[in-house]
């Protein structure tokens, strides 16, 4: 059964402030060769999607396509650049992927046919309320947290599962932020797989700052 690990990289970074996010290096490597390393010992192909105007530099064993207005337009039409029968969707923004990680969700999606990482949420959790001019958001409602789970890439699916739930959310105009929730929109499955707090999205300064902390650990391993 072929395997394919899809990779949108194709987002302008906003949040971070450095340009398209996938080519920002953290020790030397950029997020994205440091993800499509992470994924390329376990697929037949990685396929990337790009900012337009941007090339894949020589060394990231991928093949690339131009990406879409939204990270979902980007696994659209990174679906329609493979025939695998199993794709691994994965952000380029979450460099630190543990190996266990992608064979446990290859494994489930094969089974069940959707599945993603994730991991239980551990803080209290609120929905904010208002935005009284000086002090900012104020605490709304408590959110109980239990049985809530933080969602991470990457997510496995059976192809022609994730490509009716594109379509069928194309078809209504509805827009997520993820693949696994098209897929649950439709009833089917969704295995929960254990994540790896490693596994973070590099979104702010931040994230940026405990990623060239943690490199420093992964790059040793
Ligand atoms: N049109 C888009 C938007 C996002 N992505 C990708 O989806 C992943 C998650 O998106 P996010 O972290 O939000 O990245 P950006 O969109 O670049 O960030 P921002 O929202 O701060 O601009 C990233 O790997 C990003 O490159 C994509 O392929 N195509
Ligand atoms: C797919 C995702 O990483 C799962 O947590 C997340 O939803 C992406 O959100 P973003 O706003 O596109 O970064």
């Amino acid at each position: 059964m072929k395997v394919a690990a899809l990779i949108p990289a194709a987002g302008s970074g906003t949040r971070l402030g450095l340009g398209p996010k996938a080519f920002v290096e953290v020790v030397g490597v950029s997020l994205l060769a440091r993800s499509v390393a992470a994924l390329a010992p376990h697929v037949d192909e990685v396929v990337v999607a790009l900012p337009e105007g941007w090339t894949l530099p020589a060394d990231v064993p991928a093949r690339a396509i131009v990406g879409g207005q939204t990270r979902q337009d980007s696994v659209r039409l990174l679906l329609e650049a493979t025939h695998a029968e199993v794709v691994l969707v994965h952000d380029a923004a979450r460099p630190f992927l543990p190996a266990e990680v992608v064979r446990a969700v290859r494994a489930a999606a094969q089974a069940v046919g959707a599945a993603t990482a994730a991991l239980p949420v551990a803080d209290t959790l609120v929905r904010a309320s208002g935005e009284p001019p000086e002090t900012g958001q104020t605490w709304g409602e408590l959110t109980p947290r239990e049985g809530l789970w933080a969602v991470q890439t990457p997510q496995g699916f059976r192809r022609g599962v994730l490509r009716e739930a594109h379509a069928r959310a194309r078809a209504d105009a509805h827009a997520a932020t993820d693949d696994a929730g098209l897929v649950a929109r439709l009833g089917g499955p969704v295995a929960l797989v254990p994540g790896d707090a490693r596994l973070f999205k590099v979104t702010t300064p931040g994230d940026l700052a405990l990623a060239t902390a943690l490199a420093a650990v992964w790059d040793a391993r």
